[in-house]
């Protein structure tokens, strides 16, 4: 096992030179880290659970490097995240993602094992999930038909209820800033569970966004976020949305193009809806299914108040929430924003329907949560990313 001290101090390293009092906070999250020791593996033992990181055992990769499976001696099996030397995600997110993860803990958000940081290696450990990333079942034409409808709705709200818990019930607010496909891990049970912490952000509970540098996946982020760098909770929601018409239609909105005329998965989606047409949307993989026509065309509606162009008028993840559980009457959604969109409100209007109505605070960062509120130095540098790349961001 290694030292937690070592541990700590390789894990700092690259935050040596920057801001003092940031610094102090980082260090006092990471003493509390490393304090749990056994979350604290040694390079030899991952080493071992993973035959050597042999390329059959390797899942996938992703900004960070590559990704394996691997059984500890307990017979636990993981996945195992290895920081690549050239990595473009950098050690920063590496950190941000063993900080915030150790510090949540639900049944809809992948859970953190435990880390490496030794022999100049550093790695994460995670909880293996056998059906791997949405994303790999979504959108492979063989695969896609395992995924019947009410499978596709558990996703829905189990992702639903993970990102309610980070928006309001965990003790600290958490945004995610990257919601998509690939992020959401499925169990054996295919219970969806949120991953990939790198880019997400503690939240400061008394203000409604902060201005922020811009990093996300493109297809995915809020036009406000992606434009001006405008961070609310409703830039999860944006993407959330996103993520909902994705696991209905099957079609990933980075590379939409039935139509070309279209303006993309959000804006086809909201046609169709318009003129009564949502069953054309519906993935023709779910043909042979079962559908819940009355649930499908609430998923269809609550995912286009998700996507509005302005975060006033998205529903909070709480709304969400009680529209899955008790779907009534949902307010209509107006054209979908998307990058370059402008909104225009009317006077008076700096609330949502649903934040008028429902009892609801997190729209407005929830200011009488007993909940820790956490600042976050933010930068303003802007950048925007092909479908697949990202940029990192620096807390
Ligand atoms: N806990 C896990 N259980 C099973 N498979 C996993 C687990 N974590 C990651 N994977 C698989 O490893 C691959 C790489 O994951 P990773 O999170 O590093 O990247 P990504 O989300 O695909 O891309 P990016 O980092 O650019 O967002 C994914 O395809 C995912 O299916």
């Amino acid at each position: 096992m290694t030292k937690p001290n070592k541990l700590l101090d390789s894990l700092l390293k690259p935050f040596k030179s920057h801001k003092k009092g940031i610094e102090n906070e980082k260090k006092d999250d990471l003493e509390a880290i490393a304090a749990q020791e056994q979350k604290v593996f040694s390079f030899e033992a991952l080493a071992s659970a993973t035959r050597y990181f042999h390329p059959e055992n390797k899942l996938g990769e992703g900004g960070f490097g590559p990704v394996y499976k691997g059984k500890l001696d307990d017979g636990r099996e993981i996945a195992v995240k290895k920081l690549s030397k050239s990595s473009r995600q950098g050690k920063r997110e590496f950190v941000n993602e063993a900080r915030l993860l150790s510090r949540v803990q639900h049944r809809n958000v992948v859970g953190l094992i435990g880390y490496c940081a030794d022999e100049g290696e550093k790695l994460l450990i995670y909880e293996y999930h056998p059906n791997q990333s949405l994303d790999k079942i979504l959108f492979h034409t063989n695969r896609r038909q395992e995924l019947d409808w009410q499978k596709r709705f558990d996703i829905i709200s189990g992702v639903a209820r993970g990102l309610l818990y980070l928006h309001q019930d965990s003790h600290i607010m958490i945004i995610h800033r990257d919601i998509k496909a690939s992020n959401i891990l499925l169990d054996q049970k295919w219970k969806p569970k949120i991953a990939d912490f790198g880019m997400a952000r503690l939240f400061p509970e008394d203000q409604t966004h902060v201005n922020t540098r811009v990093a996300g996946t493109n297809g995915y982020m809020a036009p406000e976020y992606m434009m001006h760098g405008q961070l609310s909770l409703k830039v999860d929601v944006f993407s959330f949305g996103v993520l909902v018409l994705e696991i209905i239609s099957g079609q990933k909105n980075s590379s939409f193009d039935l139509q070309a005329d279209s303006r993309g998965l959000l804006n086809w989606a909201w046609k169709l809806w318009k003129n009564g047409r949502c069953s054309e949307m519906v993935d023709m993989a779910l043909g042979s299914f079962k559908l819940v026509d009355e649930q499908v065309k609430m998923c269809i509606q609550m995912a286009l108040l998700c996507v509005q162009a302005d975060p006033a008028q998205r529903p909070t993840m709480a709304n969400v929430s009680q529209m899955l559980a008790r779907p009534g009457t949902l307010a209509e959604p107006t054209r979908p924003g998307y990058p370059g969109v402008r909104y225009g409100r009317k006077r008076g209007d700096r609330t949502s329907s649903y934040s008028k109505s429902r009892s609801d605070a997190s729209s407005s960062g929830d200011p009488s949560s007993s909940r820790t509120a956490v600042a976050i130095a933010a930068t303003t540098t802007t950048t925007t990313t092909n479908p697949s790349s990202r940029s990192t961001d620096v807390f």
